[in-house]
């Protein structure tokens, strides 16, 4: 089988793969023409962060099983795309922490005590000693921004210098946060609070530009920024505008919007320190992260489970083929729910039932997890961070496998609890690929999860199909399909509309107020 290292990555790493049998081949630089030209040669691709894998490459890829990011961040790499082909995307998420939080170190000792405008002044000939006095870090208020490896190891390190650590990540608990001696505040708190502010977060639809104008605004006239994380967390010409005008005082970056860079008006100004993109740059690291992704990619390559897959949980193809309407199912079943849900999430309990599940079921518990969180959340939720996120806010996660016990053959069962009690919901495939919602709470149901749905307990009395009905159809909602459940005549009863197109919120607004309507929820599958 064949490797391609696309980006320059440490021997030590490649040799791996080559005393494995592999052929690797090393060929930077290429333009994505020229990789969409000989991906199909190869079985798995390993890059840094400079080449782009985009859709198209991935699209050209016939033979290729898995990409290995040497290194933390994938938004060089097209996920949906990878996953739509069944590509694994593992990275190497330990192996240059410390590297990235040392040069976070070193940019802000460096900006502080303008380290390098006083290098480039002497090398010039001018030895300027009042131009150039600085700021002590000791008894300077930290902002970090991301509470993850490197955000924790940054805190770690200035604590040494005697300062005070601010934090905001809005998946970190309290606890955790307490334990690392820092303060958990909201991103605006922090910007006011902070002598210094500095990046650790991943780069996504929600982070792009996280820091704007407005929030730039908030910072003391006197506060430094750090951005060792991603280039698109600061907006670059916001930030240009913050420190010209004398907003913020100084800025310290690794990375770019747009990489490579070499021209930016940021470079002009004497308050901005740069590094084209180095925080992962050391021997250590690049050592750490060749030899962590070969490993990975020799034993996808040889049948085995990925340990830090980013796109889908790892498993050899015949089981992902017999599992595949399972985990689709169970995380239908967790989309449902989370769209039903009120109150914060406090556990998730998955029970399966049946010999279907008897070799292999962490790969469904991410599916049902990652549905149920994904609604609920910013971030976007993962098979693989699902666990973390869960754990991170306190969710307890709990998987209870019988063979049988059930009135089905097999059956997934997910019992979620909040603070305002518990919901259950369950399902099961008929005919081995036909999925159906059997129970949602304690009402018997059978329902295709596809589609729009409404979800409307109520009491069991006369004219409430039809004042729903009457309510969708003067909207021009069409119902699809329609499923009852009841517990005893007269009492308490369920139903759920399969509509032809989403009930918008008048509708809804409508039907709840309906006498003897319990609750109406929306739910989109
Ligand atoms: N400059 C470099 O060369 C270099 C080297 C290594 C890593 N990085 C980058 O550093 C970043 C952090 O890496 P890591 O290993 O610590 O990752 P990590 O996954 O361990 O931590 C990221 C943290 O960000 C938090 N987060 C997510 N969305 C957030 C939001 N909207 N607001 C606040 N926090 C949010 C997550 O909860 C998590 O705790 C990544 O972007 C990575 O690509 C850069
Ligand atoms: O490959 C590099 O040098 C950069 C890696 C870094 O940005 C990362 O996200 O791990």
């Amino acid at each position: 089988m064949r490797i391609l290292a696309s980006d320059p990555v440490a021997e030590k790493g490649l040799n791996i793969l080559r005393e494995e049998g592999f052929i690797v081949d090393e060929k930077i630089k290429l333009s994505e023409e020229e990789l969409i030209k000989i991906i199909p040669q190869y079985d798995a691709l390993i890059v840094r962060s400079e080449t782009k894998v985009t859709a198209r490459i991935i699209e050209a890829a016939e033979n290729l099983k898995i990409i290995g990011r040497a290194g933390v961040g994938v938004d060089n790499i097209d996920l949906a795309a990878a996953s739509k082909k069944g590509i694994i995307v593992v990275n190497s998420p330990e192996g240059n922490t410390i590297a990235a939080a040392e040069h976070t170190i070193a940019l802000m000792m460096a900006l502080l005590r303008n380290i390098p405008q006083a290098h480039a002044a002497l090398k010039a000939g001018k030895w300027l000693r009042k131009e150039f006095t600085g700021y002590e870090l000791r008894g300077k208020t930290v902002g970090i921004i991301g509470l993850g490896r490197i955000g924790t190891a940054v805190a770690k390190r200035v604590k040494a210098f005697e300062t005070r650590v601010i934090g905001y990540d809005p998946f970190i608990s309290e606890e955790r946060a307490q334990m690392l001696g820092i303060t958990l505040m909201p991103l605006e708190e922090l910007l006011q609070n902070a002598d210094i502010v500095t990046m650790h977060l991943p780069l996504n639809n929600e982070t792009r530009n996280l820091i704007n104008r407005e929030r730039l605004k908030l910072m003391k006239k006197s506060a430094f920024i750090i951005n060792c994380a991603r280039g698109g967390i600061i907006d670059e010409e916001a930030l240009y505008e913050a420190l010209k005008a004398g907003e913020i005082a100084g800025a310290a970056l690794d990375v770019f919007a747009k990489e490579p860079l070499t021209e930016s008006p940021l470079f002009e100004l004497q308050n901005v320190i740069v590094t084209p993109h180095l925080g992962a740059s050391t021997k250590e690291a690049q050592i750490n992260v060749a030899i962590d992704v070969a490993r990975e990619i020799a034993n996808v390559l040889k049948g085995g489970l990925a340990q830090n897959a980013v796109n889908f949980p790892a498993m050899d193809k015949e089981s992902y083929q017999r599992l595949k309407p399972y985990i689709n199912l169970a995380e239908k079943l967790g989309n449902f729910l989370a769209q039903i849900l009120s109150g914060g999430l406090l556990a998730a309990e998955i029970v399966y039932n049946g010999l279907a599940f008897k070799e292999e079921t962490r790969p469904l518990t991410l599916a049902a997890l990652k549905g149920l969180l994904d609604p609920l959340l910013m971030e976007k939720v993962n098979y693989v961070n699902a666990p973390v996120v869960a754990k991170e806010r306190g969710i307890k996660v709990r998987e209870t496998v019988m063979e049988n016990g059930a009135d089905y053959t097999n059956l997934i069962t997910l019992k979620v609890t909040t603070e305002k009690g518990e919901r259950i919901i369950a399902g099961t495939l008929f005919r081995n690929n036909e999925p159906r919602i059997v129970q949602i709470d304690q009402y018997r149901v059978d329902v295709v999860p596809e589609g729009y749905k409404l979800f409307v307990p109520h009491k069991d009395q006369p004219l409430m199909i039809g004042r729903v009905g009457l309510i969708l159809g003067e909207k021009g909602i069409n119902i699809a399909g329609m499923q009852l459940g009841r517990l005893t005549p007269g009492g308490d009863a369920v139903m759920v509309l399969s509509l032809d197109h989403p009930a918008d919120g008048d509708s809804i607004k409508a039907i709840a107020e309906i006498p003897g309507i319990y609750e109406v929820k929306a739910v989109s599958l």
